[in-house]
């Protein structure tokens, strides 16, 4: 069975035949422009939900954990994220402000990581992003908040079919790193 499972896992469709080439000596020097490029590309490319991501935290144990979220601006304060306090991620966070973003869109062969400290937005904002949700219906739910990822690291990353997949690292400030 699990041989069978093995090699079922190999016939599955890889990267689309045709993706774009990256070339980070061309690209914007700033990570949110870039990112919002790709952003744009990957919403014109037919992706749902392109504003997806993953968000890995890390539990006083060290345990990792990693869960879907919806990013929901990018501004002074940060790249910011909404969940309830009291959930897993909310209390890991509480113990480690840390976290770990991926953005990955298939049909573009490309991957965005961001990571860096989290801060907790206001209590107004927080509300404001409860009342603005999709299928709001006037309730106020006072776990709810708002949070905001300040990069100190970004990585974007191009597959490529011929594997020479691009790999462009930045710093916080946007310079290019290692
Ligand atoms: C595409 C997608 C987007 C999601 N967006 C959010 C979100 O913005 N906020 C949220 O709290 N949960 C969101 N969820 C649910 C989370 O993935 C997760 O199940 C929930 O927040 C509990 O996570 P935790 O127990 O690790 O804290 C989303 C799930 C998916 C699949």
């Amino acid at each position: 069975m699990s041989e069978t499972f093995r090699k079922f896992l190999r016939t599955l469709p890889d990267f689309p035949a045709d993706l774009p080439r990256f070339d980070p000596a061309t690209a914007a020097r700033n990570p949110v422009e870039l990112f919002k490029q790709w952003l744009d590309e990957a919403l014109d490319a037919g992706e749902q939900q392109p504003h997806a991501f993953s968000l890995a935290t890390v539990s006083a144990g060290q345990q990792p954990s990693s869960r879907m979220l919806i990013l929901k601006n990018i501004d002074g304060d940060g790249w910011h994220f909404a969940t309830s306090r009291t959930s897993r991620k909310g209390q890991e966070l509480d113990i480690v402000p840390q976290a770990a973003m991926n953005f990955y869109w298939a049909s573009l062969g490309r991957q965005v990581r961001v990571a860096g400290p989290v801060v907790q937005l206001s209590a107004e904002a927080s509300a404001r992003d409860w009342a603005e949700r999709p299928r709001a219906d006037g309730s106020t739910n006072p776990n709810w908040q708002l949070y905001a990822v300040q990069p100190t690291e970004f990585e974007f990353w191009q597959g490529s079919n011929d594997g020479g997949h691009v790999r462009h690292r930045l710093g916080p400030d946007g310079a290019p790193e290692g």
